[in-house]
């Protein structure tokens, strides 16, 4: 794929279908820790707008603990988790409330879906999220996701909703992902500092992750800052999805694929959403390790992994679970579905598909990973 000219991934936004609109906490909120009504509802109407138009739009709503703290009666947001997860479990409603009732002055209807990073990393529940995704824009519903922060153990959590609407964005097959925040753009540096440049649009995300300083959240109620907003569109646009990263109060033009704020090209054709998932949200139990001349072949990106060019299997994982695929000197070459448990393969390793036919039987006689289950890294 060449590099396209900013117009036409503009273009591109403004034609979408499926739209993922992720909105950070300070876009929804006031500093002393309740809603902000009135940009909520202007937030609303914009997506509202969109959908009137034709767009399915998946909402991936941060604010639950920002919104949450000021009925509690706490002066800040919360430090410590299980106060966190409390103040989460609160705000959600209150933020629900709103939605449901500023999206009723527009006759739609919203659905809410609280996700936790484990339901992104396992195969069942990730397809189980992507049905009811799908039914609820089938049904004209618009979506409103958030981390099940009230639940997700800390070690585990997303904590930002940035990576996560990079997720749902695979999981929809999203054509673009808008990700509004309280800046207007993508700076070379934090606009804070003396100097700094506004970039209105990166053709590759990749490189451009190596020359833009980002710093975390100055908000005081954002979790991620840049740095999550950038693997964000990283993951995006790598997954074929177009990015565009502006300000809340820029929604309605943002949507409309008008130049505001910064717009990623997409670096690769989409690939399927099940390849996605194995390269960007399932979680390796394990790796298997090939010699030179497997690692070649698996670069090369259309050969299986065949038991002959594998030395050696790390972890327990069972058949079909997430697995590296590492070179001799700990290399990740690809992430793949493994088609044996871990116990399976050490009798495997090394012998050819003849030699497993007439040792091990036709039961094994196949290869570790299939190439349709293999996504280079
Ligand atoms: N290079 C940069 N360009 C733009 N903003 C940056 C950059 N580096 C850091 N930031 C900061 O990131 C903040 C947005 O992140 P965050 O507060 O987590 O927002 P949200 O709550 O919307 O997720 C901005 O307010 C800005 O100060
Ligand atoms: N799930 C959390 C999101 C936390 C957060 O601050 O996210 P963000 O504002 O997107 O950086 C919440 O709803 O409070």
């Amino acid at each position: 794929m060449g590099m396209p000219a900013q117009s036409d991934v503009r273009r591109m936004v403004a034609q979408a279908r499926t739209i993922v609109v992720k909105v950070g906490s300070s876009s929804l909120t006031l500093p002393s820790g309740h809603l902000d009504v009135r940009r909520l509802d202007a937030l609303v109407a914009a997506v509202a707008s969109a959908v009137r138009l034709g767009a399915r739009v998946v909402l991936v709503s941060s604010g639950a603990i920002a919104a949450g703290f000021g009925p509690l009666g706490f002066a800040s947001r919360p430090a410590d988790v299980a106060t966190q997860q409390a103040t989460a479990s609160v705000g959600q409603g209150l933020l629900m409330a709103r939605y449901e009732a500023s999206f009723a002055r527009y006759g739609i209807r919203v659905g809410q879906i609280l996700i936790t990073a484990e339901d992104t990393t396992r195969a069942a529940q990730y397809r189980n999220a992507r049905r009811t995704l799908e039914r609820l824009l089938e049904l004209g519903v618009v979506p409103i996701v958030n981390e099940n922060d009230a639940l997700a153990s800390n070690e585990i959590r997303f904590g930002d909703n940035d990576r996560l609407s990079a997720l749902v964005a695979n999981i929809v097959r999203a054509d673009a992902l808008v990700l509004l925040t309280d800046v207007d753009a993508l700076y070379t540096a934090p606009p804070s500092e003396p100097g700094s440049r506004r970039i209105d649009y990166v053709p590759d995300v990749v490189d451009a992750l190596g020359r833009v300083e980002v710093a975390g959240s100055s908000s005081g109620v954002g979790t991620g800052g840049m740095v999550t907003k950038l693997e964000a569109a990283r993951v995006a646009a790598v997954s074929g999805v177009p990015v565009v990263l502006t300000c809340a109060a820029n929604a309605g033009p943002a949507l409309m694929g008008d130049p505001v704020g910064t717009v990623f090209a997409p670096v690769h054709d989409r690939g399927s959403s099940r390849r996605l998932w194995i390269g960007f949200a399932a979680e390796p139990r394990g790796a298997i390790i090939v010699d030179e001349g497997a690692a070649r072949a698996v670069r090369g990106g259309q050969a299986s992994l065949l038991a002959a060019g594998a030395v050696e299997v790390r972890g327990g994982f069972s058949s079909g679970d997430p697995v590296w695929i590492d070179a001799e000197d700990g290399t990740h070459l690809a992430r793949g579905l493994a088609a044996y448990d871990s116990e399976e393969i050490p009798q495997m390793l090394g012998r050819t598909t003849a030699q497993l036919r007439r040792i091990l039987g036709d039961d094994y006689a196949h290869p570790l990973v299939h190439r349709d289950n293999l996504v280079l890294v």
